[in-house]
């Protein structure tokens, strides 16, 4: 992959320019970070091109993240946005090709390359992060538990009021393969048992809590007093906003593009302690998971083809 490393730049300060969004990479190239010129903030990892840090001009976090995650690829960070490629939850005997990937795939943990920024064209309120992923790029072991030529190509949009996630799969290769992809958002919320996700009325979904039963959705919106995983079909379509409301208040509108599934997740009490990076472990009333995804059944691509999937979440 070609190396477009962008260096720390002082743009904001070049005279007779607006001023521009800063972008850093900190701590010894592990992270890529960004500041618009009125104070939003994005927090980049490498590994698995993982937002870990999304914050408001007031620098308020929109994003949860676990205490005690892990940051060194030897498994997803728990919180922020992981990638889930190629393939999301356990493998199963039934998909051969994906039967050896370890839990949401290998992207997650993989070190992702820095590509660039770019902002639009006279304008200083908005910046595009973009990262590479390869089959090319990952190491012997991991590439022989799914043997394919791929191309990931990943970009994060910070606008002064919404975050924009969007996931290029190409198949770089001859041989044909079947993917599912997720953006799996951590979102930062007050109280749980106070939030509701409207969006989702009348969607069938398979609820994984009570043995993967295909359900449907009553007229009301989702409320969560126990474990809730549930992988939404929700009929409306992508362009149809989900909304995450916290103590009364609509807090995030979540727009997809191309991605027709929605992933419900919040672990609640005893699985929350069971995970060893799951910090504090009352943490779980202080996020909710709502991922855009195609994962339900596989995306095959032929060589050659693409698939390409988004999310804008937008502070409502
Ligand atoms: O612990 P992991 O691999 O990060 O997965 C967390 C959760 O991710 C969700 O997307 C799944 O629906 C859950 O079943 C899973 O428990």
């Amino acid at each position: 992959m070609v190396d477009r490393r962008h260096k720390p730049s002082a743009l904001a300060t070049t005279p007779g320019l607006p001023p521009q969004p800063q972008v850093t990479i900190s701590d010894g190239n592990s992270r890529v970070s960004a500041v618009l010129p009125t104070g939003e903030s994005v927090d980049i990892l490498l590994i698995g091109a993982t937002v870990l840090s999304w914050k408001d001009a007031a620098g308020d976090e929109k994003l949860w993240l676990s205490k005690d995650t892990k940051l060194d690829g030897s498994k997803g960070v728990r919180g922020g946005i992981p990638l889930v490629f190629p393939l999301f939850g356990p493998a199963s005997p039934n998909h051969e090709a994906t039967s050896k990937l370890p839990q949401h795939g290998l992207a997650r943990t993989a070190r992702w390359e820095f590509l660039g920024k770019s902002t639009s064209e006279g304008s200083s309120s908005s910046v595009k992060l973009d990262f590479g992923l390869s089959s090319e790029n990952i190491p012997d072991n991991t590439q022989a538990l799914w043997p394919y030529k791929f191309g990931l190509l990943y970009s994060v949009t910070l606008d002064r009021e919404s975050l924009n996630t969007t996931l290029v799969i190409t198949n770089d290769g001859d041989e044909s393969f079947d993917c599912q992809m997720l953006l799996h958002t951590y979102f930062n919320i007050k109280d749980i048992s106070t939030v509701e996700i409207t969006g989702l009325e009348d969607a069938k979904y398979i609820d994984k809590v009570d043995g993967a039963k295909t359900k449907s959705e009553a007229s009301s919106p989702v409320a969560f007093s126990g474990e809730t995983d549930r992988i939404y079909t929700p009929s409306k379509g992508p362009g149809h906003p989900i909304i995450i409301s916290d103590s009364g208040q609509p807090r995030f509108r979540i727009v997809r593009d191309n991605l027709d599934q929605v992933v419900v997740w919040n672990p609640w009490i005893e699985k929350a302690q069971a995970m060893s990076d799951f910090a504090p472990k009352d943490g779980y009333k202080n996020m909710v998971c709502v991922e855009a995804g195609s994962v339900d059944g596989w995306q095959k691509l032929d060589k050659g083809d693409a698939f390409e999937g988004a999310q804008t979440i937008y502070l409502s």
